[in-house]
């Protein structure tokens, strides 16, 4: 973490997080890795944070954490309440209260419900957890936003050295959750990407749908699917500037996207780059990060009804670091909403 090279975007969300304090669970304390950044987020008073895991562990780590609560899930006062809550929201989904006391001692459950409750006001997890395991409880307990059709995921990269996109930065999406979208939900994860990149940077969106063809310079069903996952986008939301179907070089290269794409308004300058499927995603955004020394920190999820965000199983403590400050500035707009 020392020495960690800092982006002026994550800069910012630090920023934004110091000044309205949100408080945080993190539910993988067992973490070497969660217990760094933890230190440097009170250090830096960043957020509150509850850290669950075992007590003992986590001190001998020797990592400074005063000001952190630490709740053991094995012994926590509110599990009962909490489980009577998991049963409450999933009766009609088969829950019963055997299956609600046991899930609510797994720390990415009762993480989730600890946000459902209002103990905690985001969650970030992952480090020691696959995709599947921290996002599905989020999923089945927190449920969407109010008008959101779908969850998704991002991640803002921030390329070194780079002045593509806005100074380097962009955001990628989905790299983390819906795997084959349809044209419609790709529409919906452009749409929710922009409002993302607009609520997160306080710039503009260029929102950009990627293929293996630019504007019908190959003709089969993917790039097809990607074409009118733009006209829907579009009928979403008129006032985003979108378009696709672009190959990346047209999406990011100006001289490449006025070649390929005159006549688009995206071409050349996109900063959101929304990726067909989730192979493509979650390939692209790690080529991005190892290859090119990208900051990535996500992937975020967008359009659950409060901030639940994943890490990738290979983060260190400076991407853990930069999720919980996005955390808690999506935390701070849903405050706000
Ligand atoms: C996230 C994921 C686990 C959800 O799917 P799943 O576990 O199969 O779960 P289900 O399809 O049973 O869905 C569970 C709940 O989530 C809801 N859900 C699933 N996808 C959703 C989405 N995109 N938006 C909103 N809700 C969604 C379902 O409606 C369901 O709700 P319900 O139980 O109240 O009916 C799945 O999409 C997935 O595995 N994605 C890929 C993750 C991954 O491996 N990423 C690569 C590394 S980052
Ligand atoms: C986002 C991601 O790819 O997560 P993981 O590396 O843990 O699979």
């Amino acid at each position: 973490m020392k020495g960690a090279r800092v982006s002026r975007f994550l800069d910012s969300m630090v920023t934004r997080a110091q000044a309205d304090l949100r408080t945080i669970v993190l539910p993988e304390g067992n973490d070497p890795r969660t217990l760094e950044a933890a230190e440097a987020i009170l250090r830096q008073g960043v957020a509150r944070l509850i850290i669950l895991g075992d007590a003992g562990r986590i001190a001998a780590s020797g990592r400074d954490l005063t000001g952190a609560e630490v709740i053991d899930p094995t012994s926590y006062e509110r599990a009962d309440e909490l489980a009577a809550l998991l049963l409450e929201l999933r009766r009609a989904k088969g829950m019963t209260s055997e299956k609600a006391r046991e899930l609510v001692r797994d720390v990415l459950y009762l993480g989730v419900l600890m946000v459902k409750a209002g103990i905690a006001e985001g969650m970030v997890a992952g480090a020691c957890h696959a995709t599947g395991d921290v996002l599905r409880p989020s999923l089945q307990i927190l449920k969407t936003a109010p008008g959101a059709a779908l969850a998704s995921s991002f991640f803002i990269m921030t390329v070194p050295d780079s002045d593509l996109g806005s100074e380097g930065t962009f955001l990628f999406s989905d790299c983390g959750l819906e795997v084959q979208p349809s044209a419609e939900r790709l529409a919906h994860i452009a749409v929710s990407s922009a409002r993302s990149w607009e609520a997160l940077t306080g710039r503009p969106a260029s929102v950009a749908l990627l293929s293996h063809s630019t504007k019908g310079s190959a003709a089969n069903d993917d790039a097809e699917k990607v074409a009118r996952a733009v006209e829907l986008a579009r009928e979403l939301a008129p006032e985003c500037a979108i378009d696709g179907e672009l190959q990346l070089d047209a999406a990011i290269v100006p001289e490449i996207g006025r070649m390929k794409a005159p006549q688009s308004k995206v071409a050349g300058r996109a900063n959101c780059l929304v990726f067909p499927d989730l192979d493509a995603g979650n390939i692209g955004y790690k080529l991005v990060q190892r290859l090119a020394k990208a900051e990535a920190l996500g992937p975020i999820t967008q359009g659950l009804a409060a901030p639940v965000n994943d890490l990738s199983r290979g983060c260190d403590a400076h991407d853990i670091f930069g999720v919980v400050a996005i955390t808690c500035v999506q935390a701070q707009a849903r405050g706000k909403a």
